[in-house]
């Protein structure tokens, strides 16, 4: 979608919407006055047809901005509300405008010409009908509904953003009005004048006729005989002397006052409608206000976003007519995307390179150097690309370097245009949580609550792409809370590690394997790695021999953090330690997969890692009826036949439930948690019983490893959702309280989640709601007709 403000004003254009179009876009829209212009040739009475017309050209340019305001939203409910805010704005100036039109149509009428009255009549009606019948309500309930109507496949038209395009226009008065619009009043002027004229002369003669019988009458007072002829001529005389009295200016005066003050109104009336066409009529207050209100919004949603895609787009034309590498006559952006031109600037001046490496060696910064300056010292392999950030002491300025590097040296240019980048703060992930950066990708956040989990009201945010998730989660959220609420519990806390260390025989190796069982000496190994961290707390040790192998488990709290860099940290210290009693002790890998990281493990499942977790609820029998559409009875069959008889058969480990791994990988991203542990995290056993009528539910999982400290969990977004739940940060009373309250939270939402999808799975209602909600998307219909742009 373009972003308006500061450019020249548009028209939006639907093209291939063959049904929508023509409810949407007059004919006026898609021609950019070529329709007005073509109405020159004609000869056509300027009276009434191009009254008629410059009326519709108002009503076409009214459409077309509406249209347009509407479509500048991005979203479908944005959509709406614009149509709306449009029609609040339009309202008091169609008004006002309507007030005149009728105003100048009276004047019109009153000359008293019977065509001219029966046509100002049918033009103050159809006026009446343009403004307030067709503008103000029919056509923003049909443009609503042709944007929010959707095809048979639940697609809706406006979803499809690739199919609207924008065209210029100057938005200039078409001359032809101009002209049509000054010829009408002076047309309506002398009609007047003329016919005033008529009044004036019928007024003498009336006068005359009146004088001459006085006169007359007079005479032959006076003479008996009959000397008309003297008496005419004396008429005459006396006529003349009548006449130069109404020449005089005050006579005028009285004359146009004793005509009647409809003279003077019409006079009044002639003259405003005539500076109001001159002056004001072609004045765009519609599109003024209109581009206003929409350079807000736009400014609103994002400063970075408009100044940007404003400039992609330019230069996304200019970068592919370069290159001819694929033509695109118009592109479409969309305004959430925060990203900028890949090409160089062409306008700065390039110093040369022994300059540029001097300045950057003497200063030990590229920071003074221009963009193209900084990318010749990386071509010349005197700045590493992974560097860049640091160089120009700028991360945001690193990024979009190593964007124009990857761009030009990858043939990327179009992907990474899609991708975003302004306006995050690197500074926080910048050697905490990605390197290399050349962007972000956001994904939406969804929220299922209120959840009641002993006895407090949470709202769980999910950052998912799989629609109807969030659906479910919050379906199985209502019918928990409803029924009194999860109760939960941690009960057991403990993050590993197993490195894998070699011996030199069996004989060693069981000895130290002898040597680290012992509670004493274990003592020793718990200093040692105890000392590393001001939260790590070895509480545990496993350790299992293969042949002349030892793999040992470390386990460890770690207060509110996850924990994986303080048990690695922890454990190479106590390797150490352990080295000085075991000379011939080989460490072969830190991590000997024991721990069991990110990978499906039984070890996890039966000697857990993390947090320990359970929850539970009592859900009576009418809501499980009344909210989940299930039976007690059918959800108890379906989930032992499903998430015990099923997960037997296909050797699961871990995976006695229904979707655990769902819920858990939305809130584990929406709250920076480490993405891949959803592996060992979404370990769930879910249970369900009959309890009299009710439904009695339990989740068990033994292995959620979360922290609300380290990791992804500072990021402004993250941070954000943890902070939604209570948990942000570190837990200043009790270190681990909020970690293990998010683990907490995590199980009752995944109880939530199990409870959801057994009952859709149970009622059959599985593939009707992904129908819905998980493939309505334009995105999915248009696969084929959207390949992908890579060259590769
Ligand atoms: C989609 C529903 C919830 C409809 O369920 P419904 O009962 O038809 O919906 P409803 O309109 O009667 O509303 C009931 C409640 O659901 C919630 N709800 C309803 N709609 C929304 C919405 N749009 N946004 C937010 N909340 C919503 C909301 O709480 C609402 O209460 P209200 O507030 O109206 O009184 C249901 O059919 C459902 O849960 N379907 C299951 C979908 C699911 O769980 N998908 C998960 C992914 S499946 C997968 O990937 C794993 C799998 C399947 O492969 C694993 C395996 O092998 O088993
Ligand atoms: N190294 C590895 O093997 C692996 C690393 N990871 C990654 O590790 C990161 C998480 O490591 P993790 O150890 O959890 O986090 P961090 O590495 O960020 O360590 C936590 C830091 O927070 C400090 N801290 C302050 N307050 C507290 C508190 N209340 N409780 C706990 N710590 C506190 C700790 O202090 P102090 O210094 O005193 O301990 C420590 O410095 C993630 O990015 C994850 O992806 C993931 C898997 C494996």
């Amino acid at each position: 979608m373009p972003v308006r403000g500061g450019e020249p004003q548009r028209y939006v254009q639907w093209r291939k919407l063959s049904g929508a179009n023509a409810a949407l876009a007059p004919p006026h829209l898609k021609c950019d006055g070529a329709k007005d212009k073509s109405l020159c040739n004609k000869n056509i009475n300027i009276t009434n047809k191009n009254m008629i017309n410059t009326r519709f050209s108002a009503i076409g340019h009214a459409t077309s901005l509406l249209a347009q305001f509407a479509l500048s939203g991005c979203s479908q409910s944005e959509v709406i509300n614009n149509i709306s805010k449009s029609m609040s704005l339009l309202g008091p100036s169609f008004s006002l405008n309507s007030i005149v039109c009728i105003l100048a149509i009276s004047v019109g009428m009153l000359p008293g010409v019977q065509i001219l009255e029966t046509l100002y009549r049918m033009l103050t009606c159809m006026s009446f009908i343009a403004n307030y019948v067709v503008i103000m309500s029919f056509y923003p309930a049909c443009l609503s509904l042709v944007l929010d109507v959707r095809d048979e496949n639940g697609m809706s038209f406006w979803g499809d953003r690739s199919q609207i395009t924008v065209i210029y226009n100057d938005h200039k008065t078409y001359p032809i009005t101009q002209r049509a619009k000054v010829i009408m009043s002076v047309g309506v002027m002398i009609v007047h004048a003329q016919r005033k004229e008529n009044i004036q002369f019928a007024f003498k003669l009336e006068t005359c006729s009146l004088h001459f019988s006085r006169w007359a009458l007079s005479g032959m007072e006076t003479e008996a005989d009959n000397m008309l002829g003297i008496q005419v001529s004396k008429f005459i005389v006396f006529n003349e002397t009548e006449k130069n009295n109404h020449l005089s200016v005050h006579s005028s005066i009285m004359h146009w006052m004793a005509s009647g003050a409809d003279h003077i109104v019409i006079l009044i009336l002639l003259l405003s409608m005539i500076v109001w066409f001159w002056f004001f009529g072609d004045r765009d207050d519609l599109a003024h206000t209109l581009a206003q209100v929409n350079k807000k919004q736009s400014t609103n949603t994002s400063v970075h976003s408009v100044r940007h895609v404003l400039e992609t787009q330019k230069n996304f034309k200019h970068t592919h007519s370069q290159t001819g590498y694929r033509k695109a006559s118009v592109y479409t952006s969309n305004k959430m995307v925060q990203t900028e031109n890949v090409d160089g600037d062409n306008n700065v001046e390039i110093r040369p390179f022994d300059e540029c490496l001097d300045i950057y060696k003497t200063q030990k910064s590229a920071d003074k150097l221009n963009d193209d300056e900084v990318l010749m010292l990386v071509k010349s392999n005197h700045i590493k690309p992974y560097m860049l950030e640091k160089c120009v002491n700028n991360p945001e300025r690193g990024v979009g370097l190593r964007r124009k590097i990857i761009a030009a040296e990858s043939n990327l240019m179009e992907a990474l245009i899609q991708l975003p980048y302004i306006g995050y703060d690197y500074s926080k992930v910048l050697g905490t949580n990605c390197e290399n950066v050349i962007g972000y990708v956001a994904v939406p956040v969804g929220v299922a609550g209120p959840l009641l989990v002993d006895d407090v009201f949470y709202q769980v945010p999910m950052a998912t792409t799989e629609g109807c998730l969030v659906a479910s989660t919050n379906r199985g959220c209502r019918a928990l809370t409803m029924c009194g609420g999860v109760i939960t519990r941690v009960v057991d806390d403990g993050m590993t590690r197993g490195p894998v260390v070699r011996f030199s025989s069996v004989t060693t190796a069981s000895k130290a394997k002898m040597w680290m069982d012992n509670p004493e000496k274990f003592k020793i190994i718990k200093l040692a790695f105890d000392s590393t961290s001001r939260f790590a707390r070895l509480t545990k040790l496993l350790v299992r021999i293969a042949g002349r192998h030892l793999f040992i488990r470390f386990t460890a709290s770690t207060g509110d953090a996850m924990g994986m860099n303080m048990l690695s940290k922890g454990t190479e210290k106590s390797l150490q330690v352990i080295e000085g009693y075991f000379p011939d002790m080989e460490v072969l890998s830190l991590s000997g997969n024991f721990c069991s990281d990110k990978k499906p493990a039984a070890v996890n499942w039966i000697e857990g890692r993390g947090k320990y977790v359970v929850s539970e609820a009592i859900v009576p029998s009418k809501i499980v009826t009344e909210v989940l559409k299930t039976t007690v009875g059918a959800l108890v069959d379906v989930n032992i036949s499903k998430n015990f008889i099923g997960s037997a058969i296909a050797g699961s480990i871990g995976g006695n439930n229904a979707h655990a791994a769902n819920v858990v990988t939305a809130v584990y991203i929406a709250t920076g948690q480490d993405p891949a542990q959803n592996v060992a995290s979404s370990n769930c056993m879910t249970l369900m019983e009959a309890f009299g009528e009710d439904l009695y539910v339990s989740c068990t999982m033994p292995s959620v490893e979360v922290g609300t400290v380290g990791g992804g969990t500072s990021l402004p977004g993250q941070s954000a959702c943890l902070e939604m739940l209570g948990v942000r940060g570190a837990n200043s009373q009790t270190p681990g309280a909020n970690a293990k309250q998010l683990a907490r939270i995590l199980c009752a939402t995944v109880l939530a989640g199990e409870l959801s999808l057994m009952s859709a799975l149970t009622a059959g209602h599985l593939v009707k709601s992904h129908m819905i909600h998980n493939r309505s998307a334009p995105s999915i219909q248009n696969l084929e007709s959207e390949p992908c742009k890579s060259t590769r």
